[in-house]
């Protein structure tokens, strides 16, 4: 029975949305939304306008529509309220709110409006209600044409390469043997399973060699192509995963056992996929769509656990159907910020397998490798389409059995909390844990300052900065500044400071001020305000005319412009893969904010050789195992857990992202 006044009358339920928007757990623009459809729909339940404005603050959380079910079965932490563990007072937490509605009430609420249409039915209405999904039309649309668009390139086979075992023995001469065990080589195998098809998920932790599969598969296709040589276009999702790959592979393809002619067509060069698509300033809409496909055969595009809906809806609909598509990542990474954990939802499988029995007997057969593992489980071609092409590396060769990081990784990983409570209580070289006593333990000064051993702190960019500096008359064109900046920003990145959340004194806003403030004082900066030399900034927002990308990250240094005067600039990394710099004044800096702490989604795609993660002191929605796990392997060489109060680990660990989406159900067999 419903007896909360916002279910019973439309006033009470904009108002209870407004009070929710006043502190801080829904966005003006979620509110709005109810608000507009009131309009469109006078007679709407006050249900509907709870649910478009879930609907709309899910899409801000990154899931693609609301999951009914799974609201009504824990609403406040399916809808990630109240943020950030504010408890202020805004009257019904949604568990209050839905405590007494059913879900076959709230569908029938929804069906009942003219706003809102089944999956099958009308095109124009604002609302999709799938099942117990309830999506706003567009992420429907792009669900459904990434669905239909995969379904499309499984089901294409191209020709086999000739001699593929032999071809595959020449680029994998070495059987994989690990502390003179012989154990099954899964990039062989992923190389094998990726020939099949038009469509290849390649998944796998740090280091498990994601990059020199795909290198050797490359080198592959583009041997077996014939006269004409394949166009073969690498992309990532943001230009500092572009700079990191365009780096790894142009190592990893000069000592490739192919022939010169076979090199030289492997391009080493890595752009985004907003550069790749064409991006058109002011529009959501790009150059390259289906009526204009790109023009290339083979696209590879890595870290695809940051690629969201809207931009794979968009790039499938760019890509040629005789295309081949190979995406690489780390499914246990968290998701694209924006909405569509794409590469977690295609994973699913990757785990298990669930091969067919014939596809193991073929690649068995070709690749001379065994396909087992006991986590895998048998499967069927038909109803497990999208697991034929998916496989999963399996063997890190950067964090070995011994590495610390590794084992926490993984402990993580498979949310066993007194596992990684162990692993961090042994500590070790590269395993640190720092337990704070209250906001103002100095421990955490001089662990952001100096760092701990060998790992660096803050304080070692701003001495390269200060050591490096070219002499005062060094005229502004030689290339001894630029060089300098360079290794400014190469030092900045030995050390980062990771946050799960953005307010409060362990969030991202109260560390910057902390952070600046120290340095400033400690005379390593000469301000903490405003624009001062050694300041670092994240970008926000693309800016095509300075050729910024949201994600970018820049240091503001003192260089001599024309006449000699020093002028403080931003350096920013070019991103295109020349390893060049371009310096922007500040002035023209629209969106960007301090970064010595940065939170664990935006340094997704970057890796530092110290990474510190520092923990809240209360449990909030967004502390779960994928947040630790991405902050954990952000880590080369060294990581520092730091901890405000013990618990909050243990506990995030057991929690985890729940994926809201459609995708799966949309792939044929794969519901
Ligand atoms: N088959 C192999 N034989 C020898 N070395 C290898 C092999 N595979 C990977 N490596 C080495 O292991 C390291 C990690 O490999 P790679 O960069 O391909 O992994 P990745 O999964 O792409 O890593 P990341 O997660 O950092 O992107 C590299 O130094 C690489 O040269």
């Amino acid at each position: 029975m419903i007896t909360e006044p916002a279910l019973q009358r439309r006033e009470e339920m904009l108002a209870l949305l407004d009070a929710w928007v006043a502190c801080g757990w829904l966005r003006a623009l979620d509110r709005a939304l109810a608000g507009f459809f009131l309009e469109l729909d006078p007679d709407a339940s006050p249900l509907l306008l709870l649910a478009a404005a879930l609907a709309s603050h899910q899409l801000g959380q990154g899931h693609v529509c609301l999951d009914l079910a799974a609201t009504l079965d824990n609403p406040d932490f399916a809808l990630s309220l109240p943020p950030e563990g504010e408890a202020a007072d805004a009257g019904w937490l949604p568990s209050q709110l839905l405590a007494g509605v059913s879900l076959a009430a709230w569908q029938a609420a929804l069906a009942a409006s003219p706003l809102v249409a089944d999956a099958g039915g009308d095109t124009a209405t604002p609302l999709v209600l799938d099942g117990e999904r309830l999506y706003l039309r567009r992420y429907w649309r792009y669900e459904q044409s990434v669905a239909s668009a995969l379904a499309a390139r499984l089901r294409r086979e191209p020709p086999l390469p000739d001699a593929l075992a032999a071809r595959l023995d020449r680029l994998f001469p070495d059987p994989l043997v690990v502390a003179g065990e012989r154990l099954t080589d899964w990039q062989k195998l992923a190389c094998a399973l990726a020939v099949r098809g038009n469509f290849a998920l390649i998944t796998g932790g740090p280091g498990t060699g994601k990059t020199t599969t795909v290198v050797r598969l490359l080198a592959l296709l583009q041997e077996s192509a014939g006269e004409r040589p394949l166009r073969i276009r690498l992309a990532a999702p943001t230009g500092k995963a572009a700079a990191r790959l365009t780096e790894s592979i142009g190592g990893q393809v000069a000592s490739l056992p192919v022939s010169e002619a076979v090199r030289a067509q492997i391009p080493s060069e890595v752009t985004t996929l907003h550069r790749l698509l064409g991006s058109l300033p002011a529009s959501r809409h790009f150059r390259h769509h289906a009526g204009n496909p790109l023009p290339l055969d083979v696209l590879v595009v890595d870290e695809a656990s940051m690629i969201d809906l809207e931009m794979m809806a968009c790039l499938l609909a760019a890509l040629p159907p005789h295309a081949r598509l190979i995406l690489l990542g780390d499914k246990d990474q968290l998701a694209s910020v924006e909405a569509g954990a794409l590469l977690g939802d295609l994973c699913r499988d990757a785990e298990r397998g669930r091969y067919d029995p014939a596809l193991v007997d073929w690649l068995e057969q070709v690749s001379g490798e065994s396909v087992c593992d006991p986590a895998l489980v048998p499967g069927h071609a038909d109803r497990h389409p999208l697991a034929q092409r998916t496989l999963m590396l399996r063997y890190s060769r950067r964090f070995g059995s011994g590495s610390g990081i590794g084992r926490l990784a993984r402990a993580v990983n498979e949310q066993d909390a007194a596992t990684a409570r162990a692993i961090l209580a042994e500590a070790g070289e590269d395993l640190h844990l720092r337990r704070l006593r209250g906001e103002q333990d100095s421990g955490l000064d001089s662990l952001l300052r100096r760092g701990r051993g060998q790992a660096r702190g803050y304080g070692h960019y701003l001495a390269v900065m200060t050591a490096a500096r070219p002499a005062a008359d060094c005229p502004p064109e030689d290339p001894a500044w630029e060089h300098w900046a360079a290794q400014v920003l190469a030092a900045f990145d030995e050390f980062r400071l990771l946050c799960a959340v953005r307010k409060g004194p362990w969030g991202v806003e109260g560390l910057n001020l902390r952070i600046a403030a120290l340095l400033h004082r400690q005379g390593l900066l000469e301000g903490d305000q405003g624009w001062y030399e050694g300041r670092p900034v994240l970008v926000t927002r693309n800016d095509y005319s300075l050729g910024l990308m949201n994600g970018d990250i820049g240091i503001a240094l003192r260089l001599p412009d024309e006449p000699g005067r020093p002028v403080l600039r931003v350096a920013f990394p070019r991103n295109d893969g020349s390893g060049g710099l371009k310096f922007i004044l500040p002035s023209r800096l629209g969106a960007v904010e301090t970064v010595f702490a940065m939170t664990v989604h935006k340094s997704q795609g970057s890796e530092f050789a110290h990474t510190a993660l520092i923990l809240p002191e209360t449990l909030n929605p967004v502390l779960t195992k994928e947040l630790l796990y991405t902050g954990i392997t952000r880590a080369r060489h060294w990581f520092s857990l730091v901890e405000s109060r013990p618990s909050v680990f243990d506990e995030a660990v057991k929690r985890r992202v729940e994926r809201r989406s459609g995708l799966l159900a949309g792939l044929q067999g794969e519901a």
